[in-house]
C-alpha cells in the first residue's frame, strides 16, 4: 500500500499522522465548558440514534478546539503576510473540506462542527455548504448516459465547484452555488446558496479530497482542496458504512419517501425486505464501488481522519504533523 494514498507509516517506519487514541483525544478538551445541550443535540441529530453528549465532549469539543486554534493560526499567518506585503490586505474565510462515503456521517460531522465553532469567539459566522449542489442536472446527467453515476467524480460539475471555492478564498464579498433537492432528487432551479464572506466556511461532500484532474495536455489542475485551511476525512468500515446506509434508507422510506412530491416515492410502498434489497442494490451498484474507487483513496490526503466504530462513535483520530 503506497503512503502517499493511505494513512499508514511509510517504509521509513514513519506515518505524517500523530495518533491518539480516544481517551487522550478527549483529555485535549481541557477544561472547556460543554457549549452544546440535548436541544441542540436534538436539532442536529440526523436520522439516525441521538448524538449523544459524551461523544460531543470527548471527540467534538477537542476538535473544535484544534480548529479554533488553527483559525487563529491563519490569522497570526495573515498578519505577518500583511506585514511583508506593507498593506492592510482583508482576510478570506477559514474553508474546512469535511469528506467520505456516502452515510458515514459527514453532513452529521459538518453540522456538529459549525455549530461548535459558532460558539467561539472568533469564528461567529460559520456557513456550511454541500458538494451535491455542484452535481449536474438529471437532465445532463441523462444526456451524458451518467444518470447512475450520481456522486462519482464526473457526475459533478467539478470547474464550477472548484471556482465557487476558489473565489471563496480569494474574497469575493458574494458567492454563490446551486442547490440540490434530495427530494425531488436534481438540482433545484430557482434557488442558490449565498456566501457572504463567513469567519469559516465548510465545504463537505463525497469528493472534496480528490486530487487535482489530469488536463489533455497531461499536466494537473488545482484541486480542490489547494483552497482548503483544514479538512478531515470521515472513515469507518465498509460494512458498517452500508448497515447505515440501510438503515437510512429504511428511515427515510417511512419519512421523506412517503411525500408524494418524493422522487423515491414508489419505494414507500415497499415491504421491508423489499425496502432493505433496493438499499443494498443502490449501495453495491453505486455508493461501494464509488466509496472503493474515489472516495476511500483520499483517505490519506485530509489533516484528520476520525475513525468510527459500529455505534458511530470516534475510536481513533489521525491528526497530520506540522
Ligand atoms: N455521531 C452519530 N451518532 C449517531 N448517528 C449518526 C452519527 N453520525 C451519523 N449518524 C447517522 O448515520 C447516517 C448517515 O449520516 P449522515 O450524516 O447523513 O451521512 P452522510 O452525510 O455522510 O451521507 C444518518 O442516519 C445519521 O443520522
Ligand atoms: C447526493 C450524493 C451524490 C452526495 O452528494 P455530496 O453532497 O456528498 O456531494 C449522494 O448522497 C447520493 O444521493 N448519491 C446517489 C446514489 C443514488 O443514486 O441513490
Amino acid at each position: 500500500m503506497s503512503w502517499v494514498t493511505d494513512t499508514r507509516v511509510t517504509d521509513n517506519g514513519v506515518s505524517p499522522f500523530i495518533e491518539l487514541e480516544r481517551p487522550t483525544w478527549a483529555r485535549l478538551a481541557h477544561s472547556i465548558e460543554q457549549p452544546l445541550d440535548m436541544d441542540d443535540l436534538d436539532r442536529l441529530s440526523g436520522l439516525g440514534e441521538q448524538l449523544n453528549l459524551a461523544e460531543i465532549r470527548e471527540v467534538y469539543l477537542p476538535l473544535s478546539r484544534l480548529l479554533y486554534l488553527y483559525v487563529q493560526g491563519a490569522g497570526h499567518l495573515h498578519q505577518v503576510t500583511n506585514t511583508f506585503l506593507g498593506e492592510e490586505t482583508q482576510r478570506t474565510p477559514f474553508v474546512i473540506g469535511v469528506g467520505g462515503s456516502v452515510a458515514v456521517g459527514k453532513s452529521t460531522t459538518a453540522r456538529v462542527l459549525q455549530e461548535m465553532l459558532r460558539r467561539w469567539p472568533d469564528t461567529p459566522d460559520v456557513q456550511l455548504v454541500t458538494t451535491d449542489g455542484f452535481l449536474h442536472p438529471n437532465e445532463e446527467l441523462k444526456r451524458r448516459g451518467i444518470m447512475h453515476r450520481k456522486g462519482f467524480p464526473e457526475s459533478y460539475d467539478r470547474r464550477g465547484l472548484l471556482r465557487f471555492v476558489s473565489e471563496v478564498k480569494s474574497g469575493a464579498d458574494e458567492v454563490r452555488a446551486p442547490m440540490y433537492s434530495h427530494l425531488t432528487y436534481n438540482i433545484l432551479p430557482d434557488a442558490e446558496v449565498v456566501v457572504r464572506r463567513p469567519d469559516v466556511l465548510i465545504v463537505e461532500g463525497l469528493n472534496v479530497l480528490a486530487p487535482a484532474r489530469i488536463r489533455s495536455n497531461g499536466t494537473a489542475g488545482l484541486a480542490l482542496s489547494d483552497f482548503f485551511d483544514f479538512s478531515v476525512y470521515v472513515d469507518a468500515r465498509t460494512q458498517d458504512i452500508e448497515d447505515w446506509y440501510v438503515r437510512r434508507f429504511m428511515k427515510l422510506r417511512s419519512g421523506a419517501f412517503a411525500d408524494p412530491a418524493s422522487y423515491f416515492h414508489r419505494y414507500s410502498t415497499l415491504t421491508d425486505d423489499e425496502a432493505r434489497e433496493t438499499a443494498l442494490d443502490i449501495w453495491h451498484r453505486i455508493n461501494e464501488p464509488n466509496l472503493r474507487e474515489n472516495v476511500l483513496p483520499t483517505r490519506g490526503r485530509a489533516q484528520l481522519v476520525l475513525t468510527k466504530d459500529a455505534d458511530h462513535s470516534i475510536r481513533r483520530m489521525l491528526l497530520r504533523k506540522i
